[in-house]
């Protein structure tokens, strides 16, 4: 027992990690002339899939410079290398089961078994006290003077009860945990529900009931309100009980506690009670293999890029780990506990929020660590495109500007749109204000409605099915607007979302005739700010772009995100104020009324063209 307990809690090494794939290896179709090729695909491998003497492909390789043995495993570039030289192609394979990885079984041997903490959803009737209880047991969890009480929203947190953690998803109600489940995540392991004791089984307690028995998960009936005058909670168990939810001590199993969420009443035993359920539900993981769980929450940051709230289903995740979030990848940047604290490996059950991910991933999308960083993007590559191929609406749509024509001749037209903004509210709203128009002739298809930055992958869908991409405050960088101007994709960008809908209508009724639009001119880099007592701060800048003239509009962007609009307050070249900055060259500049710049943000300039009327 002694022993045991010496033993160091956590994660092994790396190396002792188990895969999540099965070793079998896949019959892989061949192809005249085509090598197949997997990941790690060795010297001896590749020079029999050649016909030729391992000796031989050494000697390629000696050639350039590379020393490698028959059993070295070889990169992607030294396999398309070695196949220039014997005149074949090469295609890599990627297992159907990792690019599929939802829908791998991952079965631990009983041994590696270990208890891993509960996750609870905490569900019921809007006003029945799901909130406050939420609040209240994170509050009860913050041992005095501990990080000073400060916990950040990551969309999930942990407890601890007597020595023992608990998670909970921090975004109450069923409209969550049902997103989560339609998308097949399933990671919730017990379901509180709150009912009022002032008030009764309304039709969401009965919704809530019903989600939870479908998911098949224990459930704990919380009676809140219990401080209130007129509380009466042998009825609410009586009304319960009539949904067949019979308490124990009515020889039911439900377990029942009674609480007052704002008064702190009855929490401790709450929170007994769920490790009690815990327990009886043996719930268990293996912390030594490659993690792989769900996504709880995905957003874009001003700072930060993609930040990620991960609920750790099963394995240990750990910093720099190469993975795949629903069609999103990297490595893992940053990992943050609930705390905020920078932890390096997170044990099965626990959330974490972590950064290094090339686009937002959505609640209820999986992830998966990989072995290695190639591995982790060609999966990632090869689900993105699978996403894209799946968005991909059919049916011809058009730009803006012939739309009107196309409406006359009669023909009833896909306008289809892809949404990116900055916020998942906003994108929500954006895409119901647009399904909302309705002028004859045309039907309105949201296609993709995302945060983030609009990317090189949005620009592809667009094109793939002739749509419109609609920013809101988000910006295309550089790279993606040439992108966007070599497919013909349509980039309009708003932060309004009535002119935004005014502008297709208008569109629609073949009136769209704007006397001026906005042509950008160029980008510029923030190098250096340099901090100045009289004009506020000043931005060293380096035009990577077009131009920058003194007087067009500006933008201030940060990670693909719009954080300021207005004017420039000066431009100069050295102690030189001037009208123009081409690019290739340096320059100092301020922006009107506004000094929170920072180091890499993008300034982008803009002036308003008339146009022409067709
Ligand atoms: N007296 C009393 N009031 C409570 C208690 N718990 C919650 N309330 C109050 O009930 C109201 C609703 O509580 P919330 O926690 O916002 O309820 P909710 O279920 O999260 O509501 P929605 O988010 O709208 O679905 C608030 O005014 C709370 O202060 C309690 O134990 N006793």
């Amino acid at each position: 027992m002694a022993k045991q307990n010496k033993k160091k809690k956590g994660a092994p090494k790396k190396k002792q990690l188990q895969s999540n794939f099965p070793t079998k290896k896949e019959t892989v179709e061949v192809k005249d002339g085509v090598i197949s090729y997997e990941e790690g695909i060795t010297v001896g491998e590749l020079a029999e899939k050649l016909g030729q003497t391992p000796a031989n492909v050494i000697k390629v390789l000696f050639l350039l410079g590379t020393m490698v043995t028959i059993n070295s495993a070889l990169n992607d570039e030294q396999v398309e290398l070695i196949c220039l030289e014997y005149g074949c192609e090469c295609e890599k394979h990627i297992p159907v089961d990792e690019i599929n990885f939802e829908n791998i079984e991952v079965v631990d041997d009983e041994k590696d078994l270990q208890p891993r903490c509960p996750v609870v959803t905490i569900m019921g009737h809007v006003d029945h006290g799901k909130t406050t209880l939420l609040d209240t047991i994170r509050k009860s969890a913050v041992v005095d003077g501990e990080f000073g009480g400060i916990t950040q929203h990551i969309g999930a947190y942990q407890v601890e009860v007597n020595g023992k953690k608990v998670t909970f998803l921090d975004t109450p109600g069923h409209e969550a945990f049902t997103a989560m489940r339609a998308r097949g995540a399933q990671v919730t392991d017990i379901v509180i529900i709150v009912v009022a004791a002032d008030d009764g089984v309304m039709p969401q307690t009965k919704e809530a009931i019903d989600h939870a028995k479908a998911a098949g998960v224990p459930i704990v009936v919380a009676i809140n309100k219990i401080d209130k005058e007129g509380a009466d909670p042998e009825r609410i168990k009586a009304e319960m009980a009539e949904e067949g939810l019979l308490p124990e001590e009515w020889g039911g199993d439900t377990v029942y506690c009674e609480i007052s969420a704002k008064k702190k009443i009855g929490i401790e035993e709450l929170l007994e009670t769920l490790t009690v359920v815990a327990e009886l539900a043996d719930l268990k993981a293996n912390p030594n293999r490659y993690a792989y769980g769900s996504v709880v929450e995905g957003k874009l940051d001003k700072g930060r890029g993609a930040v990620a709230t991960l609920l750790v289903e099963n394995g240990t995740l750990r910093a720099s780990d190469p993975i795949v979030v629903g069609a999103a990848f990297g490595r893992v940047r940053q990992m943050l506990d609930d705390k905020g604290r920078v932890i390096k490996e997170a044990l099965p059950g626990t959330p974490v929020e972590i950064t290094g991910l090339n686009e937002v991933p959505v609640a209820g999308d999986k992830f998966m660590v990989f072995e290695s960083e190639k591995q982790a993007r060609s999966v990632g590559e090869t689900r993105m495109k699978a996403k894209i191929e799946k968005d991909r609406n059919s049916g011809a749509a058009l730009s803006l500007d012939d739309l009107y024509s196309q409406i006359k001749e009669g023909q009833i037209i896909d306008l289809n749109i892809i949404v990116k903004a900055d916020v998942q509210g906003t994108a929500e709203a954006v895409k119901a204000s647009l399904e909302k128009i309705d002028v004859d002739g045309v039907r309105v298809n949201v296609i993709r409605s995302t945060v983030g930055a609009i990317s090189e992958s949005d620009v592809i869908l667009a094109s793939a099915s002739q749509a419109i991409i609609y920013g809101f405050n988000v910006r295309p960088d550089a790279k993606v607007r040439s992108k966007a101007e070599e497919e013909n994709v349509e980039i309009r960008l708003h932060n309004v979302i009535y002119k935004m809908v005014e502008e297709i209508e208008t569109a629609m009724k073949g009136m769209l005739a704007p006397e001026y639009h906005e042509v950008v001119t160029g980008q510029a880099e923030i190098r250096q700010v340099i901090k100045a007592s009289k004009v506020g701060n000043i931005a060293g800048c380096y035009v990577t772009d077009g131009s920058i003239k003194r007087n067009s509009g500006i933008r201030l962007i940060r990670d693909g995100i719009v954080v300021y609009e207005g004017k420039l307050a000066s431009l100069r070249r050295f102690k030189d104020d001037v009208k123009e900055v081409n690019s290739g060259f340096e320059c100092g500049l301020n922006i009107e009324n506004y000094n929170d710049i920072k180091e890499g943000d993008i300034i982008e300039g803009y002036v308003m063209e008339e146009v022409e009327k067709k």
